[in-house]
């Protein structure tokens, strides 16, 4: 998947976010939206997610040169943000289960294999509002990172990690992501040691 800016801009009310971002992500490539809090890098991962529209220049998706509608994008990715909600009365299996009618898994991964993946075994039948937020964040990350999508979007993908959730998260990044577009939005280098290509937000003010 190829998606492209051109000369996108965002705004809220008056105030500019970002304006004539004009840039390209690569099948395969590891990306870092880099800058500080509340420069705009979650806005710009919205954006290029469609969940929020740009206010000038266009945003575009591509499949092996065959253009992708903006509205059917949703299928390509999976995103893991500290705004997007879990549904907190279903308990972790039925969360996966949920997730299911709407995305495959990986090749070769069950509900349980995923939940043994986030070392979550233990608490695969509680209620998700009984999860403490690290908990949640292992959560999160696997919806993302198991999906079986070619694009993969994290805004502040170790938000709430300890130090072994973050080890776990870097090694589910090394093991389960080659080949897939990685978009990460981050201030914080352990989340995105691994991207090539980084994209300063406070270039585009
Ligand atoms: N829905 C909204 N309405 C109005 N302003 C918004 C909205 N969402 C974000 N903003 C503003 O846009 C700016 C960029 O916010 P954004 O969350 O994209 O920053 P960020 O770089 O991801 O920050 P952080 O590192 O703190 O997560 C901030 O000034 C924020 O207040």
């Amino acid at each position: 998947m190829t998606i492209s800016l051109n000369q996108a801009g965002k705004r809220y009310n008056y105030d500019w976010i970002f304006r004539k971002v004009t840039y390209t992500f690569r099948p395969g490539g590891r990306y870092a939206i880099l800058g500080p809090n509340g420069s705009g890098k979650s806005t710009l991962l919205q954006v290029i997610s469609g969940h929020q529209h740009q206010n000038e220049g266009s945003v575009s998706y591509h499949l092996q040169d065959q253009p992708v509608p903006a509205d059917t994008f949703y299928q390509y990715f999976s995103l893991a943000a500290p705004a997007l909600e879990l549904i907190e009365e279903l308990t972790l299996k039925e969360t996966l289960q949920f997730h299911l009618q709407f995305k495959q898994l990986l090749p070769g991964f069950t509900p349980e294999k995923v939940i043994a993946a986030i070392s979550l075994e233990h608490a695969a039948d509680k209620q998700l509002r009984h999860y403490s937020s690290g908990m949640r964040q292992r959560v999160k990350l696997a919806l993302a990172i198991f999906s079986n999508t070619p694009v993969l979007l994290l805004d502040e993908p170790c938000t709430n990690l300890d130090t072994t959730g973050i080890k776990l998260y870097q090694g589910l990044i090394a093991q389960y992501t080659a080949g897939r577009t990685l978009i990460i939005s981050s201030n914080d280098e352990q989340e995105y040691f691994m991207c090539e290509e980084r994209l300063s937000i406070l270039d585009y003010k």
